[in-house]
């Protein structure tokens, strides 16, 4: 009988590319691991398509259906609770996490964030870097801490910004290396090599710099 793979639960709140890259590496072989559940805080949503497509159980929390923020968070908990994941992990999840909920998950709950944090935290962050005439943007992957977006980073990789950058063009390219780097990040953690101790992020026994793993 083969033993049984190390179960992700993945948070959504819209289009899904991260989840369908984390599908595609499941399938792929290239991430050893089963997506047991996707959850949606937003109904009609094209990741929880994504999901049905790929035979992963789907289920939208509408998180408007809970106008006290900690009330959405327990119904997410004990739903998450559920399905006995190892691995929690935000993609394209949109809504901030109590610090009841976040410690609940400690160490075991990742997020990817499109910015080179700690530069950017929250929200617009395609916009706030040309705005702020910036040549160099780029993605962040890290574990959540009930600070927004301050959580060790495990990896960042960096794209350009042109000069005629549209907010929509620089979130394509940082979203090609999403893509890359999130199953990479995920793969590392269900296999046992990727850690959380005293708030840093610890690869291979090795505590990783502010900065995380240096992504080519
Ligand atoms: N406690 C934490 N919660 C979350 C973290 C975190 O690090 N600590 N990461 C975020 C992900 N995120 C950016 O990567 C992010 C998500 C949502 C927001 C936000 O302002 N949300 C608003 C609603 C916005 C909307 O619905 O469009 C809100 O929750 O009121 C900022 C950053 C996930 N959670
Ligand atoms: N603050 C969180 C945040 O902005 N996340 C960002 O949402 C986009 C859509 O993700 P998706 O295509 O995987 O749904 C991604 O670029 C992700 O970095």
């Amino acid at each position: 009988m083969s033993a049984a793979k190390p179960r992700i639960c993945v948070l959504i709140s819209g289009n899904g590319s991260n989840l369908q890259a984390m599908i595609d590496a499941v399938e792929g072989g290239q991430l050893n691991a089963e997506i047991v559940a996707v959850i949606s805080n937003r109904p009609g949503v094209f990741g929880l398509e994504r999901a049905e497509k790929a035979g992963i159980p789907a289920h939208c929390l509408d998180h408007k259906d809970y106008p006290v923020r900690d009330e959405f968070d327990a119904k997410l908990q004990s739903l998450i609770d559920s399905v006995k994941p190892d691995a929690v992990v935000l993609a394209g999840f949109m809504r901030i996490l109590t610090a009841e909920f976040v410690e609940h998950f400690s160490g075991k709950l990742l997020n990817i964030h499109p910015s080179l944090l700690p530069k950017f935290k929250g929200l617009n962050t395609h916009q706030r870097a040309i705005d702020n005439g910036d040549s160099e943007h780029g993605v962040s992957v890290h574990f959540v801490t009930p600070e927004l977006d301050g959580g060790p980073v495990i990896i960042q990789s960096r794209v350009p910004v042109f000069e005629d950058d549209a907010a929509s063009d620089l979130a394509e390219r940082v979203q090609e290396q999403e893509r890359r780097i999130y199953p990479l990040v995920l793969q590392w953690f269900v296999a046992g090599r990727l850690t959380m101790k005293d708030n840093k992020a610890v690869l291979d026994d090795h505590i990783l710099p502010p900065q995380g793993y240096a992504s080519e």
